[in-house]
């Protein structure tokens, strides 16, 4: 029998809302069937316009805010909202804060967890214009080439120049190089018939150095006056790094395969904790310098090295963990499956005498058996997983070396409370709390560090 959903599309409610999804929508039920409301908070009473219904749930947008919450600020503008580019704009600092601490809190219970204490988040004193690198799409818009950012769950892209969470510098160039497509008349990507050239422009720029990357993502390796393009966009202040990469696939996946440098370096250098690191376009480099400062000087201190250990950096990305824990261990061994991110944390290690670390490209699933094959016997084991979190074959390599600790930097709360429970049945323990700490803020991310340590 079909279930009719108590709500129709087009259709104005009265609602109250209750929750607030990982993903920062806030939530309302009517016949306790769920409707999920962008830029709406917990505690106030709106009017909900229903934009979309599917069989379990529906989707609504904020007409009109009866009741408003404390924690409710003005935003900056239905754009923000619209594009997802800073889906938390409309909490407080404060709210959002402890609603990325609530969020690991509410996971662990869950899961029977609720013994594990998390601490306040740790937050950034101006916490806008953070983010080092952007990928913007590039589209046609009304006969014009634009650059902005895709409407949430669709590719419709809304022209913005003001992205707000990112270092304006960069969002200085992303426009400066958009004049120039323009005035070139290079034909933007048109995703449905997969025709047109320019799909995104990706910077990159050195908080501390200066230094900007920019990356011309295209479908086609020709492209007309891309000398010219290029001499113009090495004119733009910063810029040391002009790269074009080809993507030919008619794919979601931003970069393909080839690259080839047009003008300056390969790369471009940033500091972090007072060491020099180069980084390449395909590399992997925290989006947040500031706060990855005060993550990985976390993930030192929980690490508990007096400069006898040897450590496990899985996951290693540019060597950026490995070269802060050399300083205080004995040995460092990295492991990574990108090529380029390898050779970058070899020349990071070089350049900044770190002769106590090792670099291998491979996959942490793989490498981590061979290490314990070998008889490696690490004191601590790092791992900073991208999103999908740990594979068993890691815990159980992991667990087989038998280290006293495992730092664990997680970028997803749902993945690190599953890992938190395997460690558990194989005798590895959380007696500190979890630290968060806000790498994302204006958005949901949550970003933090745990250690677990081995039961004797
Ligand atoms: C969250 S990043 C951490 C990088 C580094 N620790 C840092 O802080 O800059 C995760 C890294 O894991 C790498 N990676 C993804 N899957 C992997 C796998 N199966 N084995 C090894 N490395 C992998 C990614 O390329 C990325 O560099």
């Amino acid at each position: 029998m079909k279930i009719k959903a108590p709500v129709e599309k087009n259709k104005i409610y009265t609602v109250k809302i209750e929750d607030l999804t990982y993903q920062g929508m806030g939530v309302a039920k009517i016949e306790h069937f769920p409707i999920f409301i962008a830029d709406s908070i917990p505690g106030e009473k709106i009017e909900s316009k229903i934009t979309k219904v599917q069989k379990n749930f529906a989707f609504g947008r904020v007409e009109k805010v009866l009741e408003e919450s404390p924690d409710r600020v003005a935003g900056n503008g239905a754009a923000y909202t619209q594009t997802g580019i800073a889906p938390l704009q409309h909490l407080t600092y404060d709210a959002q804060l402890k609603f990325k601490q609530n969020q690991i809190n509410n996971l662990l219970k869950k899961s029977h967890l609720e013994k594990i204490e998390v601490a306040d988040t740790i937050g950034m004193e101006d916490p806008t214009g953070y983010r080092n690198k952007a990928q913007i799409p590039v589209r046609k818009i009304k006969g014009q080439l634009e650059t902005g950012f895709f409407k949430r769950n669709s590719h419709d892209l809304v022209p913005i120049e003001d992205f707000y969470i990112q270092d304006p510098i960069i969002d200085q160039v992303i426009v400066k190089v958009r004049d120039i497509l323009r005035e070139y008349r290079v034909e933007p990507y048109d995703e449905i018939n997969h025709k047109g050239i320019i799909r995104n422009i990706m910077v990159r720029r050195g908080r501390r150095s200066g230094q900007v990357m920019v990356v011309l993502i295209t479908r086609t390796k020709d492209v007309p006056h891309l000398d010219e393009i290029t001499a113009a966009i090495t004119q733009i202040d910063g810029v040391v790094s002009v790269i074009q990469n080809i993507n030919y696939k008619q794919t979601n996946v931003i970069m393909g395969e080839e690259d080839r440098v047009l003008a300056g370096e390969s790369v471009i250098h940033d500091e972090l904790l007072g060491q020099d690191f180069i980084i390449s376009a395909h590399s992997f480099y925290q989006v947040n310098p500031l706060q990855t400062e005060k993550l990985y000087q976390l993930a030192i201190e929980k690490a508990g090295l007096t400069g006898n250990e040897t450590v496990l950096d899985v996951y290693s990305g540019i060597g950026t963990i490995s070269l802060a824990m050399a300083q205080a261990a004995k040995k460092v061994y990295g492991v990574e499956i990108v090529k380029e991110a390898v050779q970058d944390a070899k020349i990071n290690a070089f350049q900044n005498n770190a002769t106590n670390t090792e670099f291998v490209v491979g996959k942490a699933e793989d490498q981590m058996q061979t290490w314990q094959a070998d008889g490696l016997k690490p004191d601590v084991v790092v791992v900073d997983p991208p999103r999908k979190g740990l594979d068993q074959s890691v815990i159980d390599a992991t667990v087989a070396m038998q280290p006293t600790r495992v730092v664990y930097v997680s970028c997803n709360p749902a993945t690190l409370v599953r890992d938190i429970e395997r460690f558990g049945e194989q005798g590895y323990d959380v007696n500190q709390p979890i630290v968060p700490v806000d790498q994302f803020p204006q958005t949901p991310h949550v970003e933090s560090v745990t250690v677990l340590e081995r039961k004797d």
